[in-house]
């Protein structure tokens, strides 16, 4: 996103500004990241609010929009009374809520408006997350647990109690004194299973709220709802965690990487088409292997047997040695990547300094590499696309092409590492646009 003048910006939401929120949230979007909405008591609190985030999505999608809800109770709004008349006290919810968007925060503020004392907040993670598109990118339940209770906070005084959960129903079925549940027109269901749970431990029956959807459209991903998934598309090629300052690498380095199969070859046959120079530590791996040189010379010390007289390693004995005993992998692999690292900096100290040169090396992540390059891009597929590739591209069957997958770290680690994701899940041209997005940007940046 490019710098605003103003980091955040409050307005008040009348009657007669009501029919200029479209040009009033378009503004606000070329000016500042976050707007704070307070509505007048004059307009109904709920359905101005649902409104507003509906009107946000479709006319300022980046901009951050939060209504207020915190001086506004009561307020026109309708609330949901028990039979004394009281608010129902606690509000449960859930959600996966990656990358807080309008449709969370109208879920949220419902909860909020119609509960007196807390709100009560499932998270999901694990199992609930992994069939996901991009599930990979989902960022980690901590700081989603941070953004929803940022949220709430910053719009209401009612407190909000997070729970990470792996199953659907969280604490929604252990917490007696639950009165509301909130849901949407999409996970209603989900809200009377919650209650059918309840009734089979003799628990009270949750009063069901419902939102409706926000729209929004995405023809990749097929959506017609205002998605995290969409979200995530959009965050492809994207700078994704600010780039390394503390290196001493000359020129600007940028690693590419990713699993077996990913695409990476392919993302490095665009960058080099785009005009950047791309190494190949394959390439370079061998050349650390040259008879008599250093590595070989370590590799002799600890593995005797893989080299000879001419100080020549036999690499088929030597790989036979390590594929099947980790412990002797990772001691090859202790001497292998500090070696070909040095050789890889050998060939950067050949560029000139004001280059941005890109490093391909499969296992880069799993070397400690990104602490001493700039930036890391990592190119990945969905698991089953990873193995239907490496079946037919390496002629293998399922066992074999599921072994080889699971052999490597998982593609959320690598992620984790990453400043930059590039994702080979659909056609080729899709692929390219993102590298296309993540070369402006970071050309952008280095400005
Ligand atoms: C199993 C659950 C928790 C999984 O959440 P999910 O992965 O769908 O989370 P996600 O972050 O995508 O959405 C969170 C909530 O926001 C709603 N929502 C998502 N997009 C939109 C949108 N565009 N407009 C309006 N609401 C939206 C979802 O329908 C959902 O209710 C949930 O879907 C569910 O079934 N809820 C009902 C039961 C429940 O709340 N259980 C936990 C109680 S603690
Ligand atoms: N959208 C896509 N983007 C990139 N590659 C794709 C895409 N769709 C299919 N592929 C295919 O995925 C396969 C793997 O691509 P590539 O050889 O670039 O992977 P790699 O990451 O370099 O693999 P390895 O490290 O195993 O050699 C190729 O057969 C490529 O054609």
């Amino acid at each position: 996103m490019e710098p605003k003048s103003m980091e955040a910006a409050s307005v008040v939401l009348s009657q007669r500004c009501l029919a200029r929120l479209p040009e009033v949230l378009r503004q606000a979007a070329t000016r500042c990241s976050r707007l704070y909405v307070a509505v007048h008591p004059e307009l109904p609190l709920q359905s101005t609010l649902d409104s507003i985030y509906a009107r946000a999505s479709e006319h300022a999608p980046q901009l951050d929009v939060r209504v207020m809800l915190k001086s506004a109770l009561p307020h026109g709004v309708s609330p949901l009374r028990a039979e004394d008349g009281s608010l129902p006290p606690r509000v449960c919810l859930g959600g996966t809520f990656d990358r807080l968007h309008n449709g969370h925060k109208v879920l949220l503020s419902r909860a909020a408006l119609i509960s007196s004392e807390a709100i009560v907040c499932g998270v999901t993670d694990g199992d609930m997350i992994i069939k996901k598109t991009l599930w990979e990118m989902i960022e980690p339940v901590e700081r989603r647990m941070r953004a929803v209770e940022e949220f709430v906070k910053d719009v209401t005084d009612v407190s909000c109690l997070l729970y990470p959960i792996t199953d659907p129903f969280g604490p929604s079925i252990t917490m007696a004194d639950l009165n509301a549940i909130v849901v949407s027109d999409e996970t209603y269901k989900g809200g009377q299973a919650v209650n059918s749970k309840r009734a089979e431990r003799g628990m009270s029956e949750l009063v069901i709220e419902k939102i409706g959807l926000i729209e929004a459209d995405d023809t990749l991903l097929k959506e017609t709802k205002l998605s995290s998934s969409s979200r995530r598309k959009e965050a492809l090629g994207t700078l994704l965690k600010p780039v390394n300052t503390q290196t001493r690498f000359r020129p600007y380095t940028i690693g590419l990487t990713g699993g077996i199969a990913s695409g990476k070859t392919k993302v490095a046959e665009d960058l080099r088409s785009m005009g950047y120079t791309v190494l190949d530590c394959d390439k370079i791996a061998h050349g650390t292997y040259a008879a008599g040189s250093d590595l070989v010379k370590q590799i002799a010390v600890a593995f005797p047997s893989v080299v000879n007289e001419k100080e020549e390693v036999d690499r088929r004995a030597l790989g036979n040695i390590v594929f099947n005993d980790t412990a002797k992998r990772l001691q090859l692999n202790a001497l292998v990547w500090p070696a070909v690292l040095r050789a890889v900096q050998t060939e950067l100290e050949k560029m000139p300094s004001d280059s941005v040169v890109f490093v391909e090396a499969a296992a880069l992540v799993e070397a400690g590499w990104p602490k001493d390059l700039h930036e890391t891009w990592t190119v990945f597929c969905a698991r089953a696309e990873e193995l239907r590739r490496v079946q037919q591209r390496d002629k293998l069957d399922e066992q074999q092409a599921e072994a080889r997958v699971s052999s490597q770290i998982s593609n959320r680690e690598r992620l984790a590492a990453s400043n930059v994701a590039i994702c080979s899940d659909w056609e080729r041209e899709v692929t390219r646009e993102q590298v296309k997005k993540a070369v402006e940007l970071l050309e952008k940046r280095r400005k």
